[in-house]
C-alpha cells in the first residue's frame, strides 16, 4: 500500500537529511503512528507519501504506483485516494458543516444526488449530523476536527493521513477524535498518523515507528510512545542527534514485510452528539524510562482500552540474511533506543522550523485545493472554486 525504498530527502540549503535512507511498508488497513521530536521528519515523511514534495533519492510507491512516475497533470487524481487531515483543521469558515464537506465533492465533479446522501452519511460517522447547518466558529475545536476528518473521508480514500489532528485539542476531545479514526479504519481505510501525544499512541496500542533525525529507530506491532528515544534521551540528558552520532541510538534496518492485522468491529455509535460515543478510560502519565546506560526496558501499557477489542497479535515473517546487493532482505534492528552516557540537565535538541523551499516546484506554494487534489498543481485558480482558508481556531 505504501513503500518506500532507500527513500532520503535533503531539502535545498541543508546538510543533513529530513529523511535518510527509509526502507518502510505499510500494508493495507494497519493503524501506524508515526513518533519522534519535533523536526525528526515526521512531516516530511506525509508530505512524501502525497507526492507534495519528492525524494532527493529512493522510490515511493503508493496504492501500486510509482509516484516518481505521476506526472504533475496526474497528481490531482492521484491524491483523491488520500485523505488529509491537519493539526489546524483548515476548514472554509463562511461555509456551514455541509457545505464544507460537500465542497471537495462538488468540485470533483460528483453529482447532487451522491452528495446528498454522501454527506450526511459522514456527518453521522463522526457525530455531527444534527450540526449540519452550524459555521465553523459555532462548533468546538473537537467539533471542527471533525468535521475536516468528514471532509478528508467523504470520498472513501484508501488512505487516510492525519498529521498531528489532535495537536490543538484536549485529552478528552481527542479521544474523541481517536475513536473517529479507529473506525474509520476499522471500514478498511489504512491511517497514518503523526504524533506528539504519547498518551494516545500508549493507548491505541497499535504499530508504532518511531524517527529519530530523519532515521527510523523503531517500528513496532503494538508500540508504545512512552518507550521512545525523545523521552529517554530528554530524561537522560541527551539529545536524539548527539546519541545517534554517538552510536548510543541504533537505526533500524530495511523494511519489514507487515502481516495486515486483522479487522474488528468497531463500536457503533447509537448517538449523533459530537461527543465521543464511548469514551476511553482516563489517560495516565507514562512512567519514564529508566537510568542512562540502560537498555529502556519494554513498559506495560498503563491503562486497557474499553472500546476496542485487543487487536490480535501478528507476527513479522523472519527474514532472511542479507542478499549479496543488500537491497532487500536485510534484518532489520528492532526494539527500543539503547541510551547511554546520559548528562542529565543538557536540554533537548533544539529545532529549526521547517522552511518552504521556493526554488522547488514540487513544494511551490501549493493552495489547500491542490493539496486536497482538487485542482493540478499550477492550474489557473478559480477563485468562485478555490479555497482561501486558514486555521478557524
Ligand atoms: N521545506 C523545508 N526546507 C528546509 N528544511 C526543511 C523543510 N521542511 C522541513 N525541513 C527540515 O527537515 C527536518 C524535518 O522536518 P519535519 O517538519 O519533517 O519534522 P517533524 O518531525 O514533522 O517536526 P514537527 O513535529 O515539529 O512537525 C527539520 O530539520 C526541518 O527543519
Amino acid at each position: 500500500m505504501i513503500r518506500f525504498d532507500h527513500v532520503t530527502k535533503t531539502y535545498k540549503g541543508t546538510k543533513r537529511p529530513a529523511l535518510n535512507s527509509i526502507d518502510l511498508e505499510i500494508l493495507r488497513g494497519e493503524f501506524v503512528f508515526l513518533v519522534g521530536a519535533s523536526g525528526s521528519g515526521k512531516s516530511s515523511f506525509l508530505r512524501l507519501i502525497l507526492k507534495e514534495d519528492r525524494p532527493t533519492s529512493g522510490n515511493i510507491h503508493v496504492l501500486g504506483q510509482d509516484l516518481n512516475a505521476i506526472s504533475n497533470r496526474k497528481v490531482p487524481y492521484f491524491r483523491r485516494n488520500l485523505g488529509v487531515v491537519f493539526q489546524d483543521f483548515r476548514l472554509l469558515p463562511s461555509k456551514n458543516v455541509f457545505d464544507n464537506v460537500a465542497f471537495t465533492l462538488q468540485v470533483i465533479g460528483k453529482s447532487r444526488g451522491f452528495i446528498q446522501e454522501a454527506v450526511p452519511d459522514v456527518l453521522q460517522m463522526v457525530g455531527l449530523a444534527e450540526k449540519a447547518n452550524r459555521l465553523p466558529h459555532e462548533l468546538s475545536g473537537g467539533e471542527q476536527q471533525r468535521v475536516a476528518i468528514a471532509r478528508a473521508v467523504v470520498n472513501k480514500p484508501a488512505i487516510l493521513l492525519a498529521d498531528e489532528p489532535t495537536g490543538n485539542l484536549d485529552p478528552s476531545t481527542s479521544a474523541g477524535i481517536m475513536t473517529v479514526l479507529e473506525r474509520i479504519n476499522a471500514g478498511g481505510t489504512t491511517v497514518v498518523m503523526a504524533t506528539h501525544d504519547n498518551a494516545i499512541v500508549d493507548h491505541m496500542k497499535r504499530r508504532v515507528i518511531e524517527l529519530v533525525t530523519g532515521q527510523i529507530v523503531r517500528d513496532e506491532d503494538q508500540g508504545a510512545y512512552g518507550m521512545t528515544a525523545e523521552i529517554a534521551l530528554q530524561d537522560s540528558g541527551l539529545t536524539a542527534e548527539i546519541a545517534l552520532s554517538e552510536g548510543l541510538a541504533r537505526p533500524v534496518g530495511p523494511a519489514q514485510p507487515h502481516v495486515a492485522p486483522p479487522r474488528y468491529a468497531p463500536p457503533v455509535p447509537t448517538s449523533t452528539q459530537a461527543t465521543p460515543v464511548v469514551a476511553p478510560p482516563p489517560m495516565q502519565p507514562v512512567s519514564r524510562p529508566v537510568p542512562a546506560s540502560q537498555p529502556v526496558p519494554v513498559q506495560q501499557p498503563v491503562s486497557e482500552p474499553v472500546t476496542v477489542p485487543p487487536t490480535p497479535q501478528y507476527e513479522r515473517p523472519v527474514q532472511a540474511a542479507p542478499a549479496p546487493n543488500g537491497a532487500q532482505t536485510a534484518p532489520a534492528q528492532t526494539g527500543p533506543v539503547v541510551p547511554a552516557g546520559a548528562h542529565p540537565g543538557t536540554p533537548p535538541m533544539p529545532v529549526n522550523p521547517p522552511q518552504p523551499d521556493p526554488h522547488d516546484p514540487a513544494t511551490e506554494s501549493l493552495t489547500l485545493a491542490e493539496k486536497l487534489g482538487l485542482r493540478a498543481p499550477g492550474a489557473p485558480a478559480d477563485p468562485a472554486k478555490d479555497q482561501n482558508v486558514g486555521p478557524t481556531t
